[in-house]
């Protein structure tokens, strides 16, 4: 039996922190051995110090447990620490615990354009992760949600030659933290515009679909346009993509390449990773919110409709799951089945 990997969690009492530990409550070989918050709740039990809103109960085994600081010397018993710090206090703090020889995978912005730093889509580009073995001490990172959840039909579309791609994200309220909108704000509303997203995806794409170099991540140019919306759902960012070909493409053969787009499938024990990571619906009503959330790491895709090599696709990930808490556990799993963790 292979010993397990110890993990802290930081920002455990957020949205995404929440979901890590609802992921990692029963994982096989990953062990959640610290919690940590904000200052103000360190030596308290961890049920104490959160405002619960993942569905189900808190999971026991992490009730009782004390909270510890973000500082090193609470996280020196651990193999990697998983950041869902909030991006404010991120930067400081994780690069605090990587001067002091801790590996961090983190879901927080500051450094995800980093060229040296890799920005993980697992299944779009495991191979940046050899980027660690040069590496002393490990830092990774997840990308933007809504980059994560877009990014991935996008593997099929830059295999063919286009013009232009343009995307509208409508994105849950959850995108934006457990404090980040009020209830009166979004209700019977939506909000036109979601600060910084616009610029981060087309970046944080560029730089998952770029190549490695002499140790650094070239991006690869995209001719990409983003306009993103807040809208009043709980969870699951959708994104409405237009792709302009610049020749002919068959539709069917685009089609059944998502479908079989499985590049995990040589790694045995990833236990968060999705049989097939694309769903292809062909119903005129799918994918919704209401149907298609229920495994939370796949990426469904439907409403291809191709005329005049202009091809457009509905897209739906859930933002917490295949979004932050999901994709940081994934990522984590892979450098392990690739013995670079
Ligand atoms: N920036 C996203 C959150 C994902 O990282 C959002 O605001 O929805």
């Amino acid at each position: 039996m292979m010993d397990k990997i110890k993990v802290s969690i930081l920002g455990s009492t957020g949205v995404v922190g929440q979901k890590m530990l609802r992921i990692l409550e029963n994982h096989p070989y990953i062990d959640v051995v610290n919690l940590s918050a904000s200052r103000s709740k360190i030596g308290k039990k961890y049920s104490e110090s959160v405002a619960w809103v993942e569905p189900g109960d808190i999971p026991e085994r992490f009730r009782d447990m004390k909270m510890v600081s973000t500082d090193p010397e609470d996280h020196k018993n651990v193999d990697y620490v998983l950041s869902a710090l909030p991006p404010e206090v991120a930067e400081d703090i994780e690069i605090k615990l990587i001067k002091n020889g801790i590996n961090v995978i983190s879901n927080a912005s500051p450094f995800r354009m980093a060229e040296n730093i890799p920005l993980i889509n697992p299944e779009l580009n495991y191979q940046h992760l050899e980027l660690l073995e040069k590496m002393d001490t490990k830092f990774v990172k997840n990308p933007n949600c809504t980059s994560t959840i877009m990014s991935m039909p996008m593997v099929e579309v830059l295999r063919h030659d286009y013009k232009k791609i343009t995307l509208s994200t409508l994105q849950a309220v959850s995108g934006a933290g457990f404090t980040g909108l009020s209830y009166m704000s979004i209700d019977d509303n939506i909000i036109p515009y979601i600060h910084g997203e616009e610029e981060k995806i087309p970046a944080e794409i560029s730089k998952m679909f770029g190549f490695v170099s002499n140790n650094k991540i070239i991006n690869r140019e995209l001719n990409m346009y983003v306009t993103s919306v807040r809208v009043p759902v709980k969870v699951g960012h959708m994104g409405i993509m237009n792709i302009e070909f610049n020749d002919d493409i068959d539709i069917e053969n685009f089609k059944n390449s998502l479908r079989n787009f499985t590049p995990l499938k040589k790694f045995k024990n990833l236990y968060t990773a999705p049989k097939n990571p694309v769903i292809i619906h062909d119903e005129e009503n799918r994918p919704q919110h209401k149907m298609d959330l229920s495994n939370g790491m796949e990426i469904h895709v439907g409403r291809l409709e191709y005329k005049n090599k202009n091809l457009r696709m509905v897209i739906l990930g859930d933002n917490l799951v295949r979004g932050a808490a999901g994709i940081t556990v994934l990522t984590l799993e892979t450098m392990n089945e690739m013995g670079v963790a």
